[in-house]
Parts: C-alpha cells; sequence; structure tokens
C-alpha cells in the first residue's frame, strides 16, 4: 500500500463490526479480539456498534443482562483500552443507571474510554426506535430502556472532537447540527440497523449526515443473525465530509479503518460555507446550543 508521507501523520481510526448474542463472555472475546487487531494496525481510536455487550432474544433479558458502568463489564474494556493503549467509542452499553431501583428500565448509553481506560464522556440515547416496519418485526425499545435527558459536548480525542450519538438518533438530523455546531468534527452512529430499513437508508442517511454537517461520520454496526428473531443490516462505514464512503466492512464481522483528515475538513468547510449560510431568521436555529 503506498502511503505518501503526508498521509503518515493522519491518524487511523476502526470501526469493528460483530454479531453480538446473549452471551456477553463471547460477545466480549470478540470485541477484545478487534480491539487488539486494530491497535496492531495503527488505529488511535476504535469504534464498537450499539449492542456490543449483547443483544438479548426479549425486554426480560435484556434488563437482566444490563449492568451499571461501574459493573464488571467496563472494568473489563477499561483494561482492554489500557492495554491497547487506544481510545474505544463503545456505541451503545445497556446501562443501568442511578435511577434503576425505581424505574427498573435501562438507557443505551454510549461510553467513550480514554487510553487510560477512563470514561471521558457518556451520552444516553435521546431517541429510542418504537417502530413498527412489515417484514421486520416491531423494535419497541421503550419497552426496556429509558431516552437520555441531553446531548453530549463533543469530545476531544486523538483523531478529533467526537460527537456522540446511536443507530436511530441518524434519522434526527436536528441532533448532528447541533452538534456539529457545537464543534463536532466526526459524528458517530454506533447501530444494530434493521434488515429492512437498512437497504434503504442506512447508507443515504449516514452520507446525507456527513455532507450537511460537513464532518466525517463514522458508523460501527451490528451484522448477521443473533439469535432466532433477530439479523443486523451491517455495512459499517466511515464517510469523510464530503460524502465518499472512504472504508467499509465486508459482510461478515471485522473491521475497516479510516484516516482523520482535519484539515481536508477545514479547507472543505472554506470552499463550502454552509454554516455561514443558514438562514435561522426563517427556520429558527436548529442546532440548539448544547448547554
Ligand atoms: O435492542 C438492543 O439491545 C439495542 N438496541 C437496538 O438495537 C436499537 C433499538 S431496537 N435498534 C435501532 O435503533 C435500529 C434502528 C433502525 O433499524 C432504523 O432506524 O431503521
Amino acid at each position: 500500500m503506498a502511503i505518501s508521507s503526508s498521509s503518515c501523520k493522519l491518524p487511523l481510526v476502526a470501526v469493528c463490526q460483530v454479531t453480538s448474542t446473549p452471551d456477553k463472555q463471547q460477545n466480549f472475546k470478540t470485541c477484545a479480539e478487534l480491539v487488539r487487531e486494530a491497535a496492531r494496525l495503527g488505529a488511535c481510536l476504535a469504534f464498537l456498534p450499539e449492542a456490543f455487550d449483547f443483544i438479548a432474544r426479549d425486554p426480560a433479558e435484556t434488563l437482566r443482562l444490563s449492568e451499571p458502568l461501574g459493573g464488571r463489564l467496563l472494568e473489563e474494556y477499561t483494561r482492554l483500552a489500557r492495554e491497547c493503549g487506544l481510545w474505544l467509542s463503545l456505541g451503545g452499553f445497556h446501562e443501568r443507571g442511578q435511577d434503576w431501583e425505581q424505574t427498573q428500565k435501562i438507557y443505551n448509553c454510549h461510553v467513550l474510554l480514554n487510553s487510560k481506560g477512563a470514561v471521558v464522556a457518556t451520552y444516553r440515547k435521546t431517541h429510542l426506535c418504537d417502530v413498527e416496519i412489515p417484514g421486520q418485526g416491531p423494535m419497541c425499545e421503550s419497552n426496556s430502556t429509558m431516552p437520555g435527558p441531553s446531548l453530549e459536548s463533543p469530545v476531544s480525542t486523538p483523531a478529533g472532537k467526537v460527537g456522540l450519538a446511536v443507530c436511530y438518533d441518524m434519522r434526527f438530523p436536528e441532533l448532528s447540527l447541533a452538534l456539529a455546531q457545537a464543534g463536532a468534527e466526526i459524528l458517530t452512529y454506533p447501530s444494530a440497523f434493521g434488515s429492512v430499513t437498512g437497504p434503504a437508508h442506512w447508507e443515504v442517511l449516514l452520507r446525507a449526515r456527513a455532507i450537511e454537517t460537513q464532518c466525517y461520520v463514522v458508523a460501527a454496526a451490528q451484522c448477521g443473525r443473533h439469535h432466532e428473531k433477530r439479523a443486523s443490516y451491517g455495512h459499517s462505514m466511515v464517510v469523510d465530509p464530503w460524502g465518499t464512503v472512504v472504508a467499509r466492512c465486508s459482510e461478515g464481522p471485522g473491521l475497516c479503518l479510516a484516516q482523520i483528515d482535519l484539515s481536508y475538513l477545514r479547507q472543505l468547510r472554506q470552499h463550502l460555507p454552509v454554516f455561514q449560510h443558514r438562514r435561522p431568521d426563517l427556520y429558527g436555529n436548529l442546532g440548539h446550543p448544547l448547554s
């Protein structure tokens, strides 16, 4: 592979694609192998999909398998990040929050760990996927999950400023706009996308979010069959701020890598200054300040 001298210095990110099952230990093993491979290949930040911890058969099992942020599974990931010396986007952890005792419901929590394994940010999915798509089986995330209360300010990482979201959130451009206006350079949508909406919407939505925010978009996805009742679309990818798909995973579990070029991003934003052309006088400031 030819790498020019200037691109050698660009940070490399890894996008991991897995098929989670209800077996948490096995899922951890699979994810850990991919993260170690990402580190060997020189990535500074690895992205895992929504439900990297497990995909259960029903809401009761989801609740039973869930853990608090201070639980054993996150401890294992802390050690993994430290051992590999890279940052980890854990794209959707089934989290027993502070209010677990009262609500008996969880949060779909995107956790960002630094290379020392410390939790630097959490974002709890704000748009829950309660939909009935013919041919896909009903999804009612709110059976087990509470919506998060707020957006999270973009976080500085070795690859750029990362704005956190989860899966179904990608259908709400207001959120991506808010994160971009708050300084995001990389938007990330860890996902477990359905097999009917996937072929129709997945790539279009991700590329649209990249083009309109002029951010890199990183989407780590679940793929394949999780159990008798559920399968996911896969097609993990990285899109650059021009809308080009610069990396994609193949069909099964695995990873793909992309360089993040922030000087390209800045140049593009200068050439095509859409953020300066917005007309909040006509439609309001849709990207509300985060806090
Ligand atoms: O269930 C879990 O354990 C983890 N959560 C998910 O898989 C969520 C809720 S069911 N999936 C989605 O949001 C798919 C969205 C989608 O497919 C679309 O927007 O078309």
